[in-house]
């Protein structure tokens, strides 16, 4: 099976610039996996799109995509939703469909009715006629992804393709992804700094700091290395809250109450935590249950790169 992406050694040095925007990646991508890109600002997650669908050369090293150059694969089987994809604004929905469809070198009696079925998807039926500047951020947003959908792709490239929706907005994107990947075997590469859309939406993340993959895995995997987030305790009688909060104090963690529950966090929270309950055990303080609870993604991804920053 040849693989959707291979990348190797792959670096990008722009003209100028002092140091690499991507520093010697290597990874591959199985058809019809959906693979999250995670980094901080500046870590090289669009440059390693734009190397994917041949927009920029790469400096050194190689891609394929499906076994040839991105230049010849971008084509027929790339399509990307780059961050801020421009229209003519002054056209109307179906015009500038109609042009990326001619771009294509896709006949428009088909790409019509293709273009049709995704505006209903996408929630802008009916909008067809409208002049592209009359849409909301959001609408336009959606657009994009319809015009990058107007012949299936085999590899769909996402820059933060959620950038500008509200909740509401990126539900409806991602339902309608997920039904195209239902429907036909489509890779997807996604740049997001919506971490929950990442994790529900991707089988892996490749995690990049400074141009360098320094995590491959899935989710559930960088979750696990981020450890226990935070200790939730019930106490059936608030009396009990000073010594609580004075004991997690003492043993560097912080306590914060709501209602009968007390929220702990720190550091070593699973290690400092039993001595915190016997503490309060000699106390006479009750505790009903505690609770640990595993981070999430958004913050096992925080750890992760707050300690690159620190070992730098
Ligand atoms: N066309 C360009 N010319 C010169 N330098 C560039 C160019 N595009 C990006 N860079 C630089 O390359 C590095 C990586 O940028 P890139 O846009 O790939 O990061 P990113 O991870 O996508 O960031 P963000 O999350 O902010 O979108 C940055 O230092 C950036 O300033």
């Amino acid at each position: 099976m040849t693989a959707a992406v291979v990348a190797t050694d792959v670096v990008k040095v722009y003209p100028g610039a002092t140091a690499p925007a991507v520093d010697g990646l290597t990874f591959s991508v199985p058809p019809g996996q959906a693979v999250g890109l995670l980094g901080p600002n500046g870590a090289g997650k669009t440059t390693l799109l734009k190397l994917v669908c041949g927009a920029s050369p790469v400096s050194s090293g190689r891609i394929l995509v499906h076994g040839r150059s991105p230049d010849a694969a971008a084509r027929r089987d790339v399509a990307v939703v780059h961050q801020s994809g421009p229209f003519d604004l002054m056209l109307t929905v179906r015009d500038n469909l109609r042009t990326a469809a001619a771009f294509r070198g896709l006949p428009w009696r088909r790409a019509r009715t293709r273009a049709e079925e995704l505006l209903g998807a996408f929630e802008l039926a009916g909008s067809e006629d409208r002049p592209v500047h009359t849409l909301s951020a959001g609408q336009r947003r959606r657009l994009q992804v319809v015009r990058a959908l107007l012949r299936v792709p085999r590899i769909l490239l996402l820059d933060e393709p959620s950038a500008g929706l509200d909740m509401e907005g990126r539900r409806r994107v991602w339902v309608s992804l997920n039904q195209l990947r239902r429907q036909h075997e489509l890779t997807i590469i996604l740049t997001s700094h919506y971490l929950d859309e990442v994790e529900r939406n991707t089988e892996r993340v490749l995690v990049v700091s400074h141009g360098r993959l320094i995590r491959d895995g899935t989710p559930a995997d960088l979750r696990n290395e981020g450890g226990e987030a935070r200790a939730v305790l019930r106490s059936g009688s608030v009396d009990g809250w000073p010594a609580i909060a004075t004991g997690a104090l003492r043993l560097g963690l912080a306590a914060a109450r709501s209602g009968d529950e007390i929220v702990l966090t720190g550091p070593e929270l699973r290690q400092r935590l039993p001595r915190l309950l016997a503490e309060l055990a000699e106390q006479r303080v009750p505790v009903d249950s505690v609770e640990l609870a595993t981070a999430s993604l958004e913050e096992a991804f925080a750890a992760l790169t707050r300690s690159e920053v620190t070992s730098r």
